[in-house]
């Protein structure tokens, strides 16, 4: 039983990767099964509520998969795999996924709250010509926080790795002092953060925010470009900042502009932002981008030829965001086509990316992957049939973005997003046009997505 359940997440992605499972099907049939009972070598396995009129559907396509996988990965000689529904499993405490799972550590938990993503450490971080000062700069504030560079500023143009950098400073802070409180915001969550606080209209709603923000030891604010110009918020953020520097504590920002050339920004700020460090990242060279796609190759355990990494790294030069979408978008319709990456492959996989006359191409893929970046949430789970708030807004909002931004047939939409029919997607257009009459934090959001997706649009 033990081992079924420790190793039910590899059982499941072993089955995803050997017999190449579509991410949209492994979301929707395989990841939401748990294990429920083991007996005599028979794996009850129990079927989430919604789908156990498809039970008949795991028999036939999942069941044998299961089965030789569990063998393999288990050491069980021989097994049978029974799917229950939960009204079939009443007396049951049913051991969720969570449950199964091995406990979190209290770092990861404290990256977790910080809100921090786990892939963005210094590890990972890539240094090259373009960013070995904003990296030596973030790691020296990372070993004496609060000491060194305060604010450190960090600037850039979009997808150029000022989030990754920030996120590894918290990272190596949170590691190393078990005490310190470190709080990562992007400037739009701090701003709706502030709308809905006002809107609340009462003191102690106030007080509890500007506790939350002002008694921490390292605010790490991304984008703070997008607070520019929105008074109350802007208004905030400067009493935020003097509270925190004026007790040592740490402000990391960043910007797509250097303090200086930031049209409307008051001098208070301006001259705020310049008393600690201000760090650039420019564009990659083609060195550091060879030497990025190699690591995503090796992190992600793939083996590709010279070749392929090459025409990807000599055609995408602006932006890493769109580097790394790049080599995704090659992998995903190698295995989709299950064809082995060839030049040729990647070259039909870019058609759409990489033009003849290198003009840069917004595509709904595209769209679709910064809305999910921002989100916190994955392609495959935008493309999936996950009904949780979490997914369907930001779902929507992707409809909405490729409708508004490249004027998307609603059947390229709903193509392009899990295969949809255009009626849904005629309908989550809707709802965002909708919402976004009466909601400032969606029209805030917005903003921020479309500045992300076209920074000179
Ligand atoms: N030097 C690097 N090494 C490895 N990965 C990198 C590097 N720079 C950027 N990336 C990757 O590129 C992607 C985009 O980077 P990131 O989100 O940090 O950019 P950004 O500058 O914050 O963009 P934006 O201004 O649009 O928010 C991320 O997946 C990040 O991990």
């Amino acid at each position: 039983m033990d081992k079924v359940i420790e190793k039910w997440d590899e059982i499941l992605q072993t089955v995803k990767r050997d017999y190449n499972i579509s991410d949209v099907a492994f979301n929707t049939w395989l990841k939401p099964l748990e294990v429920y009972d083991v007996t005599d070598n028979v794996i009850t396995i129990l079927v989430p509520s919604e789908q156990v009129v498809l039970i008949n559907l795991l028999n036939k396509k999942y069941k044998l998969l299961l089965q030789v996988t569990i063998c393999e990965l288990t050491g069980i000689s021989e097994c049978d795999v029974k799917f229950i529904s939960p009204d079939e499993a009443p007396q049951k405490d049913v051991p969720s996924y969570d449950n199964a799972a091995p406990a979190m550590s209290d770092i990861e938990r404290r990256c977790e709250d910080a809100h921090l993503n786990p892939k963005y450490i210094f590890d990972t971080f890539i240094v090259g010509n373009n960013n070995k000062f904003a990296q030596a700069a973030a790691l020296a504030v990372a070993e004496s926080p609060g000491d060194t560079y305060n604010p450190l500023f960090i600037y850039g143009g979009a997808g150029l790795g000022k989030t990754h950098l920030m996120h590894s400073i918290a990272h190596y802070i949170i590691e190393h002092d078990e005490n310190s409180k470190v709080l990562y915001v992007t400037s739009e969550e701090f701003t709706n953060e502030l709308i809905e606080t006002i809107r609340n209209g009462n003191n102690s709603a106030m007080s509890k925010f500007r506790e939350k923000y002002r008694n921490i030891d390292v605010l790490l604010v991304d984008d703070i470009q997008f607070i520019i110009g929105k008074e109350s918020t802007q208004e905030e953020f400067f009493h935020t900042f003097n509270s925190l520097h004026s007790a040592k504590k740490q402000i990391i920002i960043s910007s797509d502009k250097p303090p200086k050339d930031m049209e409307i920004l008051e001098e208070r700020f301006r001259s705020r932002f310049e008393w600690g460090l201000i760090a650039d990242i420019t564009l990659p060279d083609y060195e550091t981008r060879m030497a990025i796609l190699h690591k995503k190759e090796e992190l992600e355990g793939y083996n590709i030829s010279e070749e392929v990494i090459n025409y990807i790294a000599t055609n995408i030069k602006s932006n890493i965001r769109e580097l790394e979408g790049a080599f995704n978008k090659v992998m995903a319709s190698s295995k989709l086509e299950k064809k082995e990456v060839t030049l040729e492959l990647a070259e039909q996989a870019l058609k759409d990316i990489i033009s003849p006359n290198e003009q840069k191409v917004i595509t709904p893929d595209y769209i679709i992957s910064v809305v999910a970046e921002h989100y916190h949430v994955t392609v495959a789970e935008l493309c999936g049939n996950k009904r949780s708030s979490k997914i369907v807004m930001p779902r929507q909002i992707a409809m909405y973005l490729c409708r508004e931004i490249i004027d998307t047939s609603l059947k390229t939409i709903g193509k392009n997003l899990g295969n949809r029919d255009h009626t849904t997607i005629m309908h989550g257009i809707e709802k965002i046009e909708k919402e976004l009459a009466t909601n400032d934090n969606l029209r805030n959001s917005i903003a921020t997505l479309k500045k992300k997706i076209n920074p000179q649009g």
